[in-house]
């Protein structure tokens, strides 16, 4: 079988063009940077071809030459090194490592940026990066639906402006009940996407609706998937597509309640041959379930019809560029490793608010609460990352494995930890119960029984129609034993991870306050990436995750085991207040929740600093 593998830098992106590549690089993987970069080659390459759009470049170890982007690496190329320099005269080693490398695999961004690949071939190898050469059809089913609006097919359009989708291979299938037109589809996506496109990009606006047919079908419908299947095996015999290469993702932007009769009938009906590379990958959207029981059940009736390997469960706040970077700052950095244990935190907050309510999504909400619909999910697989112990490597499956660990050693949540808030006027929405119990707002403290975490709270927080909107990881450590300058008014160290908006991290600590005087005052440092990294468009977590299934890559989605430890640790919380046992305390819009989550964290350990007033300047 034709494999190849591409080691990248992880702050290298790739710019696929048909009869070549140019490559551009950024501080971020973002291919969206352009600038041009010289290339020199610093390996050894022992045949003739392959870099230079075409010419013939000798090199001996360690000699430079610089050739002129685009290159195109050919299908005798050995394994050779490649610097590239930007204007910036950054300089980034990368291995190509190739046996046979096509336009394809190379426009299907299966070579593309990654935010773990590695530089060692073997290592590439290892994660399985294989080249793929069918063409892609991308089906999201429920298109009509406010998820696909909103993120599907925007994150499709972005991967598609970036180049990572291209016209003459990828073909995008909306499907849901809804009868609407092919134009009626690309209408209701030009509608949104038209507001946020800038004038030069609506061009490559109109290129990419044009990808985009519609199929109209019921969930259960035998005669809507056979109808999907035809247009999609049409799609794949156009672009001739060998059978057995061409590869199928399906979507599911829909509410878990159809997924076993939807993926029943794509098992049925639109299954793609996969004996030479091709692939049926299936993407599923939270909330997976309701509780355990619910939870293992929908596993097992999707676990029937799928491999785990086809299957992605997709938590968006995995796709984060701060959730993202949690791996490589506690154990890519000296500082962390050894202060991220009991002895010197004393509290971790994981918080999530927004500032508005429900809005348009009451009914749905009203049947899952802020717990199921936030903490179990998002606030849990920021908890993993931040509490895991270092996995073996990068592997997918490694780091998963600490995650579960971690999960297993999460104590049940003793209901005098937790608070619970429902705002006013949630009620008013009339597709809300009069007598809802639901939880708009959720504090909970989770202690984690294990050597490094005995004794610390983390406080997991989370409300709509607060008085701001942001999501951010609060690390507060202990106080500074035999304190001599009595700082302990400046409040403690801590270390902020502000997820959104306007990513940044810093660090409040105590500093002689500038002067002929020996006093102290609290300050900050301060790494907000709106400043530090200028030229860099961070992805939208969606686009990510989207990008990491058409490669294949199941780092950043929840495992079977991984979700059903995560439903053992609120099952018991939820049924309490699902059946009226704990219930809400009143919030007014627009507050910090009620009252009584506040003491809650000061029981558990969190000293608020009084009179520290720092907005960062991102945020100014
Ligand atoms: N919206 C968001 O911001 C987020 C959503 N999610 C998750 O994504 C999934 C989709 O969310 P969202 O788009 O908001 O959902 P919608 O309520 O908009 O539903 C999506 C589509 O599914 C179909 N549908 C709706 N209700 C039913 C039903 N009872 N039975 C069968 N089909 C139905 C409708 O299409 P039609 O009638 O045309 O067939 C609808 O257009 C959900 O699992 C949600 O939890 C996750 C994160 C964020
Ligand atoms: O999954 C969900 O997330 C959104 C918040 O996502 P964010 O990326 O904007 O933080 C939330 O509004 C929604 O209720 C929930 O279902």
């Amino acid at each position: 079988m034709e494999r190849n593998y591409l080691g990248t830098h992880s702050s290298l992106g790739w710019d696929p063009r048909p009869g070549g590549f140019t490559c551009a690089v950024a501080s971020q993987p973002t291919p969206r940077d352009h600038r041009r970069v010289r290339i020199a080659i610093v390996g050894k390459r022992e045949r003739k071809g392959g870099v230079g759009g075409g010419e013939h470049r000798k090199a001996q170890s360690g000699e430079h030459k610089r050739v002129a982007a685009p290159i195109r690496p050919s299908p005798s190329a050995r394994p050779l090194l490649v610097r590239f320099h930007s204007k910036k005269n950054k300089i980034i080693i990368l291995q190509l490592a190739m046996s046979t490398v096509s336009d394809t695999s190379l426009r299907n961004g299966s070579l593309g940026n990654n935010s773990f690949r590695s530089e060692s071939f073997s290592e590439e190898k290892d994660m399985g990066l294989v080249r793929e050469a069918g063409c892609l059809s991308i089906i999201v089913l429920g298109a009509s639906g406010d998820l696909a609006k909103k993120k599907t097919f925007p994150a499709l359009f972005h991967l598609f402006q970036q180049g990572f989708l291209q016209e003459n291979d990828v073909h995008i299938f909306g499907y849901a009940r809804t009868k609407l037109s092919d134009d009626d589809l690309r209408e209701r996506i030009r509608g949104y996407l038209g507001k946020v496109v800038s004038t030069e990009n609506v061009e490559i606006l109109s290129k990419f609706l044009q990808l985009i047919k519609y199929v109209s079908g019921s969930y259960d419908s035998e005669e809507g998937f056979q109808l999907l299947d035809m247009q999609v095996s049409e799609h794949e015999t156009s672009k001739n597509s060998q059978p057995g290469t061409s590869r199928r993702l399906f979507y599911l932007a829909l509410p878990p309640s159809v997924y076993p009769s939807v993926c029943t009938m794509i098992r049925r009906h639109c299954m793609n041959q996969s004996d030479l590379g091709g692939w049926t990958r299936i993407v599923v959207e939270k909330p997976f379930g309701k509780d355990l029981e619910s939870a293992e059940d929908l596993s097992a009736q999707l676990g029937e019809l799928f491999d785990e390997k086809q299957l992605y469960r997709i938590d968006h706040y995995l796709g984060k560029e701060l959730v993202q970077n949690l791996l490589v700052l506690r154990f890519a950095n000296r500082f962390f490793m050894p202060l991220w244990n009991r002895d010197n935190i004393d509290n971790i907050q994981i918080v999530f608010r927004e500032d508005f309510g429900t809005e348009g999504r009451g009914g749905y909400f009203d049947e899952y609460g802020i717990i199921r619909d936030i903490i179990q999910n998002h606030l849990l697989q920021v908890l993993c990352l931040v509490a895991m112990e270092k996995p073996v490597s990068l592997k997918p499956e490694h780091i998963r494995d600490e995650k579960v660990k971690v999960l297993q050693s999460v104590l049940p949540i003793k209901p005098e930890e937790v608070v619970l808030g429902q705002y006013e006027g949630y009620k008013n929405d009339p597709t809300v119960s009069d007598s809802s119990n639901t939880p708009t707002f959720a504090t909970a403290v989770l202690r984690i029984h294990n050597e490094r975490w005995e004794g610390v709270p983390f406080i997991l927080k989370a409300g709509k129609a607060l008085n701001s909107r942001k999501a951010e990881i609060r690390v507060q450590f202990k106080d500074v034993p035999g304190d001599i300058f009595k700082s302990k008014k400046q409040g403690r160290n801590e270390f902020v991870i502000r997820l959104q908006p306007s990513e940044a991290m810093y660090m409040k600590l105590t500093v002689k306050k500038p002067g002929l005087q020996m006093s102290t005052i609290q300050s900050e440092l301060d790494l907000s990436y709106g400043l530090r990294y200028q030229d860099v468009k961070i992805p939208e977590a969606y686009e990510r995750l989207i990008l990491d299934t058409i490669r294949g890559d199941q780092q950043h989605f929840v495992r079977r085991d991984e979700l059903r430890v995560a439903w053992e640790i609120f099952t018991p919380l939820l049924h309490s207040i699902d059946e009226g046992q704990l219930k809400p305390i009143s919030y007014k819009p627009g507050s910090r929740g009620p009252a009584e989550a506040d003491e809650l964290l000061a029981k558990a350990g969190y000293v608020q600093t009084h009179g520290y007033i720092w907005i960062p300047p991102t945020l100014a």
